[in-house]
């Protein structure tokens, strides 16, 4: 199974910041093959870290975007479209909790913006929250994107900084399956390097994605590794 590490910066860094995470970041790493890592910058460091990255030659490390518009290109002041990003970044999260609670972004929203992804050749990375997880789902049992990757991020761990437990994680993913079979299924949520292992064994996870810990290039070059190892 393919495992998948996605590292998302939110609000954080400005360019000079990233190219030094990017530049720590390349000395840890150590690429396996299997396993894909992610990370999502601001908008605004998107184009220069798009040349750092092959710049630095790293194996298996892909840029996101952390959202994109659920519009075209077009009249939409302070939109950024599907087509604008391709050719910078691989994949787009989308539907994060942030986004849905303090932009008040809509179910609908979120499934404009992952067709918008999917027609510009965007992996969408798609959050669902387990209270909502039948709502958020259920529109886009039927896209035609086998490589969308779902993302199960529970709020409580962004508000309390504890991880849902292995066992809770297990059995929210054992629900998103049943919606999505077959679908890559990320567990995020105050994932660390300590705690990285015991998500990474678990039956039908392919992955994690990480905001805090991602800031700091040595702990997440630490969890990439440690996804190597499993
Ligand atoms: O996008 C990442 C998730 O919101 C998890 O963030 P966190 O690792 O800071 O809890």
């Amino acid at each position: 199974m393919k495992r998948f590490v996605i590292g998302n910066w939110k609000c954080n860094k400005n360019i000079d910041d990233a190219r030094r995470w990017f530049d720590t970041f390349a000395s840890l790493y150590r690429p396996t093959p299997g396993v894909e890592v992610a990370i999502a910058p601001s908008f605004i460091c998107l184009a220069d870290l798009a040349v750092h990255v092959k710049e630095l030659g790293l194996h298996n490390v892909s840029l996101a975007a952390q959202d994109i518009s659920p519009f075209p290109k077009g009249g939409y002041t302070g939109a950024i479209a599907a087509d604008m990003v391709r050719g910078l970044a691989d994949y787009v999260i989308v539907g994060h909790s942030e986004r849905r609670r303090y932009f008040h972004e809509t179910v609908q929203d979120v499934v404009n913006k992952v067709h918008e992804a999917v027609d510009f050749g965007l992996r969408p990375v798609l959050c669902v929250e387990p209270a909502s997880a039948m709502s958020q789902l259920a529109p886009l049992t039927d896209i035609d994107c086998e490589k969308m990757i779902i993302a199960y991020c529970p709020v409580d761990p962004l508000t309390f900084r504890i991880p849902e437990s292995p066992e809770k994680v297990g059995e929210g993913i054992g629900f998103v399956a049943e919606m999505h079979p077959n679908r890559a299924i990320v567990y995020g949520g105050s994932i660390t390097p300590d705690n990285a292992a015991e998500y990474l064994a678990l039956t039908g996870l392919s992955g994690v994605m990480i905001g805090a810990a991602s800031l700091k290039a040595e702990s997440f070059a630490n969890i990439c590794n440690l996804a190597g190892a499993h």
